[in-house]
């Protein structure tokens, strides 16, 4: 960890030379290492200040090949330029990927590799998309741990190091049975049953902590259940939602593995992508915390199906509950509240549950007909 590492040893060297207090290594420390993280202006916003070429940020975006990588891979380069935004995963590239834009190679448990690829690509900005969800977490905690907490630390030393722009999704999975559930606000109890929530928690409060100790530029939303028709859900609680429309235009059939009234706040990964650029391009000023709930809708299965069955009455839905996936279900919130965001940074919605399902059936009639005509 070379920052810590050169961070104690300027600390060691104040304190020697410090006759009086144990406030001033910290000082001194600090300014010793030079964070420098703005790229855009302090007053840049996504709907007042277009980038010019010379003060475009330079993204990373670790685990881009998930569900919601690439998308944001596409919205950022339409922003700042194709070349300006490198996915990396350690997954191969699927070949549409690959050749819509810079692709590299990138283990965020490889510090210097990591560093490497800051280092020769000038990076400013770095997204981290990294890591196991939380019903793969469950399956899987040595592997979780290591990358959703081992991987963070190495991140946060990197954008420390840097001087990077640094932004860490967190998610509604980050509250736990003994959190206020509806709705849940920003601050409250968090005391999350799954090693995925654990992890996000962790995260949270280490940004926090190196952006007071450090001046780390740390951003971080709570996102919901994201739902996209073009990217498929990497193993989450969620996933039920995105799985309803694949199965319902395949074979008019969906057996859904949460209980017909569960509850979840979920929203349509165009809102997610458009929130992660705005609070990323929002003033520093403006943001009174650090991490925040952002939510667009809830609904339960049920009412998921009942909508889609307006357009596809055929479609019939049965339940085969997964006891794993509907504990941590009942562990999450039920209705998030999402009014900091709203009122600090303008955070504002666009679809509900009605546009959500047409959009996605849009999406998957369009994709049939271009099969149809190839
Ligand atoms: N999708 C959602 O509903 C949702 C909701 C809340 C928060 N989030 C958060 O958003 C982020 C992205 O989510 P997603 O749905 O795209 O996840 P995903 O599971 O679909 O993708 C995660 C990616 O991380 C990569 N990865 C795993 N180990 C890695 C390693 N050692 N080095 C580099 N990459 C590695 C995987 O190959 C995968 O492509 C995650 O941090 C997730 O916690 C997602
Ligand atoms: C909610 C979110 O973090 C993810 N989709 C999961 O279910 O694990």
């Amino acid at each position: 960890m070379p920052v810590i590492r050169s961070l104690s040893r300027v600390a060691k060297q104040a304190l020697l030379s410090s006759p009086t207090c144990g406030c001033q290594p910290l000082a001194i420390a600090v300014r010793n290492i030079s964070f420098s993280p703005r790229q855009v202006t302090s007053d840049a916003s996504f709907h007042s200040v277009s980038f010019s070429e010379t003060d475009h940020p330079k993204v990373l975006i670790t685990g881009g090949l998930g569900q919601l990588g690439v998308g944001l891979a596409k919205l950022l380069r339409k922003r700042y330029g194709k070349n300006n935004v490198i996915l990396s995963d350690i997954r191969k590239p699927p070949s549409n990927v690959f050749h819509s834009g810079p692709f590299i190679y990138s283990d965020i448990l490889d510090y210097k590799n990591l560093r490497e690829i800051v280092v020769n690509n000038r990076i400013t900005w770095l997204v981290h998309y990294s890591a196991l969800l939380s019903a793969v977490g469950e399956a899987n905690v040595a592997l979780a741990r290591s990358v959703n907490i081992t991987g963070l630390h190495n991140i946060l030393d990197i954008a420390a190091e840097h001087g990077l722009r640094l932004f860490v999704p967190s998610t509604i999975g980050a509250f736990g049975p003994t959190s206020p559930r509806n709705p849940t606000p920003d601050l409250c109890v968090q005391r999350p049953r799954t090693i995925y929530g654990v992890s996000k928690v962790h995260a949270e409060l280490m940004g926090e902590y190196y952006h007071h100790r450090y001046g780390l530029d740390f951003r971080c939303l709570r996102y919901p259940g994201i739902i996209s028709a073009d990217s498929m859900p990497g193993g989450g609680t969620t996933d039920y939602a995105v799985q309803i429309f694949h199965d319902a235009i395949k074979s008019g059939k969906f057996e859904c593995n949460l209980r017909p009234d569960t509850r979840l706040p979920m929203m349509y990964i165009d809102d997610c992508l458009r929130a992660t650029l705005e609070v990323m391009e929002a003033p520093a000023d403006t943001l009174s915390m650090r991490t925040y709930n952002i939510n667009a809708m809830s609904f339960t299965p049920e009412e998921l199906a009942q909508e889609l069955q307006k357009q596809m009455p055929e479609l019939e839905v049965t339940y085969d509950v997964d006891p794993v996936r509907q504990a941590i279900a009942d562990s999450w919130p039920m209705n998030f509240d999402d009014s900091n965001a709203r009122n600090d940074w303008g955070w504002k919605h666009d679809y509900d549950l009605p546009e959500l399902v047409q959009t996605m059936l849009n999406f998957f009639a369009t994709e049939r007909r271009m099969a149809q005509i190839n």
